[in-house]
């Protein structure tokens, strides 16, 4: 299992610039997922380094060797690449069992026939599909079919893997059973996985450390927890943990990781990194209604989600005006005003000035 290395990659179709300038280094057996909108590039960027695409300009490198650095004339081709990768469509043979299926690009590779076994047992193991070595592809479910494409994969004994939206075909149910799938794999194998998502749940759910994407640029690289709880700029609020962004202005100085904002004339106790916020981040969890809470607010819309209603409330001109999320397990009615407490909320300094 090898290191991951993109240098300063471009890459533009026409007008259109698609990977702007990325670089980015996930370590040996790391778990990386390229997350953004659509068009943001990630699919580009996976095509860079699995060799179907030529940047035009910066380095791709893997366990030390140079993949694809075209100031060098160094273009490596994707057979050469010993990367594994797992589409959202299987291409599994429709006659051929699973085990062959599997065992297949050994074959064509004249892997003598010993080996062969071997690594096409330990592939069915840890995909879960020993049961089913000689069932055809059209007796399987979805989530079968992706694990024979993955066993198909790992018998190839790949330096990282990587997958694009490998789930976007199945149902939320069998998408949830994959993703652990996917995680036990990653412990079993210990493989450099890229996995590129538009879902940000399930970007969460499985990487090590996400890249946020927009407009061909990589607006965050962090673990989950931190894309959570400290984003770096408006768009990853936005985009991640469904965070609503307002703009504020210090109150006070920054000391031990906490500070005063203010929201128009309210002042908010909230986590923050720099002297000089510009924007907060809420999410629905940190926003309490409290009898006591000292900012009033007016309930515009309520959703039940089961368990709990999902509120969106507006502020007044004076507090800034701006329109947040609260969840509540009791039912208010649109128009009723609230008393809110914001119990946790993250200010930062946007320095790209994305609009949200
Ligand atoms: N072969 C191509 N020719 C021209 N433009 C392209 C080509 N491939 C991608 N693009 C453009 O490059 C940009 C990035 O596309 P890309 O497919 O990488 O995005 P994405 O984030 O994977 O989107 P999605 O989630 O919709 O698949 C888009 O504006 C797209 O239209």
């Amino acid at each position: 299992m090898a290191k991951l290395i993109l240098e300063n990659i471009t890459k533009r179709f026409g007008t259109t610039t698609a990977v702007d300038d990325i670089s980015l280094r996930a370590k040996v057996g790391e778990f990386i997922a390229l997350l953004g909108p659509s068009g943001c590039g990630k699919t580009t960027l996976l095509r860079l380094i699995a060799g179907f695409e030529t940047p035009d300009s910066g380095r791709i490198a893997l366990g030390g060797q140079s993949l694809a650095d075209p100031a060098v004339g160094i273009a490596i081709p994707p057979e050469d690449r010993n990367l594994g990768m797992v589409f959202q469509s299987y291409a599994l043979w429709p006659h051929m069992s699973v085990a062959r299926n599997i065992a297949y690009p050994l074959e064509v590779r004249r892997i003598a026939k010993q080996e062969r076994e071997a690594r096409l047992q330990a592939a069915l193991q840890v995909t879960g599909l020993t049961q089913m070595a000689n069932r055809k592809p059209a007796e399987l479910s979805g989530g079968q079919r992706q694990r024979v494409a993955l066993a198909r994969c790992l018998v190839m004994e790949p330096q990282a893997v990587l997958f694009d939206e490998p789930l976007a075909n199945l149902d939320v149910h069998l998408r949830a059973t994959m993703q652990s799938a996917f995680r036990d794999l990653h412990r079993q194998t210990g493989a450099t996985m890229v996995y590129v998502t538009h879902d940000q749940a399930e970007a969460m759910a499985l990487a090590d450390r996400i890249a946020v994407m927009q407009d061909g640029r990589i607006r965050q690289f962090a673990p989950p927890e931190i894309l959570h709880d400290e984003p770096a700029n408006a768009m990853v609020a936005g985009f991640v943990g469904q965070g609503v962004v307002l703009p504020v202005h210090a109150a006070g100085p920054c000391r031990d990781g906490w500070m005063d904002v203010s929201l128009g004339e309210h002042i908010a106790r909230v986590r923050s990194g720099t002297p000089r916020p510009t924007h907060l981040s809420l999410r629905p969890d940190g926003v309490h209604i409290d009898h006591n809470g000292t900012l009033p607010a007016q309930v515009t819309n309520a959703v039940y989600l089961g368990g709990k209603f999902r509120l969106t409330l507006q502020l007044a001109p004076n507090h800034g005006g701006g329109t947040i999320l609260a969840e509540q397990r009791q039912r208010y009615d649109i128009g009723d005003t609230v008393m809110l407490n914001i119990q946790d909320g993250w200010a930062f300094e946007d320095r790209t000035a994305v609009a949200v």
